[in-house]
């Protein structure tokens, strides 16, 4: 499939993945590994793909490249679904040359038991490869998410290569009702997330570019109204909230708990607020991370557990933190039939993160929901809706 003049897709879909990277769900629209071809006088293969695919990936690429032999593969990222035909893309064509950082040929003897020694072009930052008529230049993303990544920048077709950068949950073959900031917004804070400095940074480099189109290695191609993709980068990689809402996420054994969250949701709703919830024992959690860093508010209900909190509101939180959960407000809601310690459980772990404004007014049940729950739900409602 033709991307552009003298640019080509190789890529393949996944529809057997149920876990993409061991714990996102991808069972209802699969997962793309892209990989394109840029033929110019030279031609360079930009990535392979997974290995349960790499025989279907040499299929496209012999028909991209229509009796011709590649120069180069290009390796901008050494992940495992992007990296796992390299070795047998160097078989087939034994006169190519693999162009990636010093990184890459580190990892790539970790995999494959060779660095390529003989065949090998180092890139980094400035980088130029001239492929006749089309000409390469590498732009470093040294943590966007992998240490050895690099993207890389066709001037001639102005396209932006941006290895997992603006990457998608979802096949290509499958139309996403959601449209495209939905599965982007949970793949970019499950896997992005966290390194919000390093993506501000290439964000950067990027200004200085002109940029037609963007070729991720996962999701759709980017060629229309890139502001608002851009746009969408800069906010989540500075950690501002995208949205004006509230996520409500709850963990309850006997439903006291998850009464009085839903409570509260609905009573912010009644307040003119945007309200998202999640049960943390049944629902995605990777969704209920999104919409925490989607909203500027979140709320935390957990049942009191052990003297502490209801495991999942445990893995929630580390989740969290380890996204680098920063800049909102959170209020909490608890319950404990003898000594309900919940909330402040939640509090000294929410202390820890940057930024984490967490509300002094607390929801606590005791057993069942009464008046005073009641009231105090109310008045946490009217507290964050102001
Ligand atoms: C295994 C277990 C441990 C509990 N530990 C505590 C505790 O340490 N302190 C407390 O006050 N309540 C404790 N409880 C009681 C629950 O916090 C209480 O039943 C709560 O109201 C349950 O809310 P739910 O209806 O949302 O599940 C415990 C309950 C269970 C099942």
């Amino acid at each position: 499939m033709q991307i552009t003049e003298g640019i080509s897709y190789v890529g393949v879909n996944d529809h057997n993945i149920d876990l993409f990277e061991g714990q996102y769900d991808v069972r209802q629209n699969g997962m793309s590994y892209n990989s394109y071809v840029v033929l110019g006088q030279k031609i360079a293969v930009m990535d392979t793909v997974d290995g349960h695919f790499v025989e279907e990936w040499l299929g496209n690429l012999d028909a991209a490249l229509a009796g011709r032999t590649p120069d180069y593969l290009v390796v901008h990222h050494m992940e495992p679904d992007h990296s796992a035909g390299i070795a047998a893309f160097m078989e087939r064509y034994p006169a190519a040359q693999v162009v990636a950082s010093a990184p890459a040929f580190k990892m790539m003897k970790a995999y494959f038991g060779t660095d390529f020694a003989d065949r090998r072009v180092i890139a980094k930052e400035g980088f130029e490869l001239d492929l006749g008529g089309h000409e390469l230049t590498f732009v470093g993303a040294a943590n966007v998410h992998w240490p050895e990544v690099l993207f890389s920048y066709e001037s001639t077709t102005k396209t932006l290569f941006s290895a997992d950068g603006f990457g998608k949950f979802g096949a290509l073959d499958v139309e996403d009702p959601e449209g495209w900031a939905c599965e982007a917004r949970r793949y970019y804070f499950g896997i992005v997330g966290k390194f919000g400095r390093n993506v501000q940074a290439v964000l950067k480099k990027a200004a200085g570019l002109d940029i037609a189109r963007i070729c991720p290695l996962h999701g759709p191609v980017l060629d229309q109204n890139l502001g608002y993709y851009l746009d969408l980068y800069n906010t989540w990689s500075s950690y501002e909230p995208e949205d004006k809402g509230v996520t409500v996420a709850y963990a309850s054994v006997y439903g006291n708990t998850r009464q009085a969250a839903l409570e509260l949701a609905g009573a912010l709703e009644a307040r003119g607020q945007k309200v998202s919830v999640f049960d943390l024992a049944r629902d995605d959690m990777a969704e209920a991370v999104e919409d925490a860093f989607r909203y500027d508010r979140l709320v935390l209900a957990s049942v009191t557990y052990n003297g502490g909190i209801f495991p999942c509101m445990g893995t929630f939180i580390r989740t969290l933190a380890e996204h680098a959960y920063q800049n909102r407000t959170v209020a909490l809601v608890e319950s404990g039939t003898w000594a309900p310690t919940a909330a402040k459980v939640m509090r000294a772990q929410l202390e820890e993160m940057k930024d984490v404004a967490v509300l002094e007014q607390v929801v606590t049940v005791r057993g069942a929901l009464d008046d005073a729950t009641h009231a105090q739900i109310a008045a946490l409602a009217d507290e964050l809706s102001k």
